[in-house]
């Protein structure tokens, strides 16, 4: 006998049945959707947490059978979600890019300094009461002026953090990709002529032919590439074995990308080699060893924590779903998600980002 859950229900009478398998931040989400007939229930149950095992087959049948259209990630990475199978049972799948670009790439900045400066490890030291005074060796970190960032995966937020590391510290740049990023590189271009047209040291930008190439060149390597097969364990022991052995990783892309276990020998291994993550192998756990590494910065998947961000994730959610109740057409550009985000406005009759692109008239 399944154990009853808690549900939140907004317009009961609602023509159109809305499940939130958990409460989102902000109320303009729910608005839409009950200013547009719907009836809206929201699990409140405290630990919800799903896996791609829970959006496959039997979720996406479920919801076909109960006469479902439409299912969306509150996520731009739908990597959990089994499209295959919602493409089986006509479902489309909705995910929310753009809106939480800035956010994740300004985590990754924010787990790069920790990293590089040992703030979590000075932090500790304070209020541990050990501190005597200031001594030249005192927490002595990395310097990133000048230094080289490598960004793996030069999307949406591998672009925005790359300029981060570059306009903020004046970094130099080396990236690998599938695809060029010439937005990126003509904003790298553009900054180092201003800097040296004002005397001071231009920045440079590198497209490398390998991964290899950013791991061995890089004093700090983020990586924000989406999770597939091909980027499954992609920072591997071998991969490990030739960065620096000073440099910063960081990871707010997904867990998988890296092999947990290889990097917590890694980081035994090399004390002056720095990590900071915001996501994990098998979340919500760490793999065996990594809380006890002083060389390690840890945060519990937060990147796209921002107010703005998330209550924009939820409405961005909540308009695909209404965008098929109601046969709108899928929007043009999902990386330009900003018409939808404006509260006061009434959002364009369309569904910000559908993963699965099916028209409504197969639903
Ligand atoms: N930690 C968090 O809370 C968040 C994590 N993410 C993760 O970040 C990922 C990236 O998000 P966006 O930048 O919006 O996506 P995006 O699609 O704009 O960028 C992903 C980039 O990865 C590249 N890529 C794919 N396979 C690759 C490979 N084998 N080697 C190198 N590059 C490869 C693609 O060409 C693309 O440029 C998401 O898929 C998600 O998994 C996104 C938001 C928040
Ligand atoms: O958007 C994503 O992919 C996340 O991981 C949650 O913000």
């Amino acid at each position: 006998m399944a154990k009853p859950i808690s549900i939140e229900v907004w317009n009961p009478s609602g023509k159109y049945r809305v499940v939130s398998t958990k409460s989102m931040p902000g109320t303009r989400w729910i608005r839409l959707l009950t200013d547009n007939d719907c009836r809206l229930e929201i699990c409140t149950e405290a630990k919800t947490i799903l896996s791609v095992d829970d959006w496959g087959e039997v979720l996406f049948s479920a919801l076909k059978r109960a006469g479902g259209t439409a299912f969306s990630n509150m996520a731009v990475g739908y990597n959990n979600v089994d499209v295959e199978a919602a493409n089986r049972n006509g479902i489309a799948v909705g995910n929310t890019p753009g809106v939480l670009t800035e956010t994740t790439a300004e985590l990754a900045a924010s787990l790069t300094l920790a990293a590089a400066r040992r703030i979590v490890e000075a932090d500790q030291f304070m209020r541990a009461g050990l501190y005597e005074g200031w001594l030249p060796h005192l927490f002595v970190g990395n310097l990133l002026k000048g230094q080289t960032v490598g960004v793996i995966g030069a999307g949406r937020i591998g672009s925005a953090y790359a300029r981060m590391m570059i306009e903020g510290f004046k970094m130099n740049l080396i990236y690998y990709d599938l695809y060029q990023a010439t937005r990126l590189e003509k904003f790298v271009t553009a900054y180092g002529q201003f800097l040296k047209a004002n005397g001071e040291q231009p920045v440079t930008w590198k497209r490398a032919a390998t991964m290899e190439d950013v791991l061995r060149e890089a004093d700090v390597i983020s990586l924000h590439p989406v999770l597939d097969k091909t980027t499954y364990h992609l920072i591997n022991p071998e991969r490990l074995a030739i960065m620096k052995k000073d440099a910063v990783l960081v990871n707010a892309s997904r867990g998988p990308v890296i092999d947990e276990v290889a990097l917590v020998e890694h980081l035994k291994a090399n004390p002056m080699f720095r990590v900071g993550l915001d996501v994990f192998e098998d979340e919500p756990y760490m793999k065996p060893g990594l809380a006890d590494m002083k060389n390690a910065v840890v945060v519990p998947h937060i990147a796209s924590a921002s107010k703005w961000t998330r209550e924009g994730m939820a409405t961005l959610a909540a308009l695909n779903v209404l965008g098929k109740i109601k046969g709108y057409p899928v929007w043009g550009n999902p990386n330009q998600v900003e018409p939808f985000l404006k509260e006061s406005a009434t959002p364009p009759p369309a569904c910000p980002s559908i993963v699965n692109g099916m028209p409504s008239s197969k639903l």
